[in-house]
């Protein structure tokens, strides 16, 4: 039984409705040894018959059966495999891909072996050496001669150790000496029992074979012995043919992301400019929240919340607040305590000697106020009152902090009638003075505005409660939800939220869907980055139409080339996302600088988060804009990308 025997092959093309016939039952017998010319003339069909038998068209009649073995009946993952352990091809034009070095060229077939990374780099080395190249390893394909890419070509065919060796033209860009040379190495691995089939138009290389075949109309018209093929060696490699790794699919991803560096770059830093636009304003997003918050924090203390009934529709009407109530809101998980307060509206006054000082409002004492800003004295005792600086410098305008200790008559006005007001008095010692301006409230504690109400036997209650939250400012919403959420019995809600410490998950709201309109506005430029790069990776394909044609050629199969893109593509966005980050913290240290110098407060605040994010989303845009380009790689079609101009 023949090695390899080509069944009545019958092909033809259509073109333009036109049906072109070019192999008309073509019946030949190889056996292993034998290094077989095929002759014809240009246009004749002697690379349509070899792509047939390298399994790289399977579009024709009749049948290639290798061992007894139909091809026809192959799946195109069988015929990867077939080319990946049978075939090695020599081409006219070499295809050897220029990002690779000589070395990398040939460890590029032996990628598809069980060889591991140091075996692969021994055995090129010694293919290139028996080729004569030793010295020429690490040179880029355009740093060779013509000569010496072929030899090159020679041994990445060899690499796999493949039976069959494909030469289309093999020396048809070579010079006399050259083609000597290199048929000198054809007929070696002949000689080694592997069958060689070279198409030529050369009698040169036709006599040195041992067996011309010479194709005419799409037949055989002649088939010629010259001499008995080489007797078969029988090897036994330590290795055999697989599909080609993830990592190998990678790694020429990265060799080839190198060697376009300089242009990579420009594209990276393209799309960046999205990604760092999108980085900016979710920092500059944190910071303006933060900057809100850190003002607001800053005068009353985040972890105190103060509680008022609702009013109804009247908005005059006071609501007392009962033990009932203090009891219900103590039950509130996080709830670490309920102390009474009250808001005397109606203000009062405060008479030392002729000094008069209007206070527009009091208020008694809870932890909304902050002790950092009583810049001396402490918070108020029994008899006690804290004023704002403002109100301090009306007693004492060139040392407001001088009046702690002064003893003064404290006046509130606690309703009565018009005609007839109830004022009441008592005397209090300044316990202090906070640094805040006037129109803020004095304070006093609970008790002393308590006693003072008893004495002047008019009715007392709170009119707020003042909660302190445990666990930080985390669960201040989430009591304040639940507060909210409380019903009377007539099934309306009873509490409301007052103070400052109420509008912060408000404000920081709207500070989000400010800095959303930012981001999307943003997100503009990352969408006109995307499409750049769905361009230039669809440009890529394009530019690498023929070193995908020699990858599938070599056994690469469409999962293989759809993952070289890919890669190359989450490379890009990998390390544009790494320049947008690094744009991004040196625009956050310029502009921190210039408003801790301004505001005292770093307005641009990048988190890991932004940075994760954009890590993210620049790979994943990456990803998506490489996925037709990557399909459409896979997609190409080895013979017509192999004759690709
Ligand atoms: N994809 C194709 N579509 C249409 N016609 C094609 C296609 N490929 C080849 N042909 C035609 O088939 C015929 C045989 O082409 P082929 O390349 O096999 O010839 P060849 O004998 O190798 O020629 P040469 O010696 O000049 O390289 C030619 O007429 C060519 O124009």
């Amino acid at each position: 039984m023949a090695y390899l025997e080509l069944k009545d092959i019958k092909k033809s093309y259509e073109v333009d409705n036109q049906h072109f016939q070019v192999l008309n039952g073509i019946n030949l017998q190889f056996s292993k040894g034998e290094f077989v010319s095929i002759l014809g003339e240009s246009g004749g069909g002697k690379t349509t018959l070899m792509n047939i038998i390298a399994g790289l068209d399977g579009n024709y009649q009749g049948d290639v059966l290798l061992n007894g073995k139909s091809l026809k009946r192959e799946t195109s993952q069988q015929l990867d495999e077939y080319r990946r352990s049978t075939i090695g091809f020599i081409f006219q034009s070499f295809n050897l891909v220029s990002h690779l070095t000589v070395k990398e060229n040939v460890i590029v077939a032996l990628e598809m072996t069980t060889m591991n990374k140091q075996e692969q780099e021994q055995r090129a080395r010694d293919l290139l050496k028996q080729v004569g190249l030793a010295d020429h390893q690490n040179k880029y394909p355009n740093q060779l001669s013509g000569g010496q890419k072929q030899r090159v070509s020679i041994a990445r065919a060899l690499a796999a150790d493949p039976e069959i060796i494909i030469a289309d033209e093999p020396t048809g860009a070579l010079d006399a000496q050259n083609t000597d040379e290199i048929l000198k190495l054809m007929n070696d691995i002949a000689k080694s029992g592997k069958l060689v089939i070279a198409v030529t138009h050369s009698q040169i290389v036709a006599d040195y074979g041992t067996r011309i075949v010479h194709l005419a109309n799409g037949v055989i018209d002649s088939d010629r012995q010259l001499k008995d093929p080489f007797p078969v060696v029988q090897e036994n490699n330590s290795f055999h043919s697989k599909v080609a790794s993830s990592f190998a699919m990678f790694r020429m991803a990265w060799e080839h992301f190198c060697y376009n560096l300089k242009r990579n770059i420009l594209i990276m830093i393209g799309s960046a400019i999205g990604i760092f636009s999108v980085i900016i304003m979710l920092g500059l997003g944190n910071g303006a929240k933060g900057y809100i918050n850190h003002e607001i924090y800053s005068q009353i203390n985040p972890n105190t919340i103060q509680v008022t009934k609702k009013t109804g529709d009247d908005q005059t009407k006071q609501i007392k607040l009962t033990n009932q109530d203090q009891k219900k809101l103590e039950k509130i998980k996080h709830v670490k305590s309920v102390s009474k307060g009250y808001f005397a509206v109606t203000g009062g006054q405060l008479r030392q000697g002729n000094k008069n000082i209007h206070l527009q409002t009091i208020q008694t004492y809870d932890h909304t106020i902050k002790t950092k800003n009583i810049k001396t004295g402490k918070i108020p005792g029994k008899n006690e009152i804290l004023i704002s600086k403002g109100d301090a410098q009306k007693i004492n305008k060139k040392n407001p902090y001088a009046v702690k200790g002064n003893k003064l008559m404290l006046y509130i006005n606690a309703g009565g009638s018009q005609t007839q007001p109830k004022i009441l008095q008592q005397e209090v010692t300044i316990s202090g003075v906070s640094d805040s301006l006037s129109g803020t409230p004095a304070v006093i504690s609970y008790d002393t505005l308590a006693s003072m109400y008893r004495a002047g036997g008019v009715d007392f209650s709170p009119n707020f409660l003042s909660v302190d939250i445990a666990g930080g400012v985390k669960n201040v919403e989430p009591v304040q939800n639940k507060i909210k959420a409380l019903h009377s019995s007539t099934g309306k809600a009873d509490f409301q939220i007052t103070g400052a410490g109420s509008i912060v998950s408000t404000l920081n709201t709207y500070v989000n869907i400010a800095v959303g309109v930012l981001t999307s506005i943003a997100a503009i430029s990352l969408l006109v980055s995307t499409i750049m790069i769905i361009v230039v990776l669809y440009i890529s394909v394009s530019e690498r139409t023929q070193e995908i044609g020699i990858l599938r050629a070599l056994g690469f199969t469409k999962r293989n080339i759809r993952h070289l893109f890919i890669f190359e593509a989450a490379i890009l966005g990998f390390f544009a996302s790494i320049i947008a980050v690094i744009l991004a913290y040196v625009l956050e240290l310029g502009i921190n600088h210039l408003t801790n110098s301004g505001i005292h407060y770093s307005l641009m605040q990048i988190s890991v988060g932004n940075v994760l994010f954009g890590v993210i989303v620049s790979v994943v845009i990456c990803l998506l804009a490489a996925l037709a380009p990557a399909l459409k790689a896979a997609r190409v079609d080895p013979v017509v990308s192999l004759s690709a101009e």
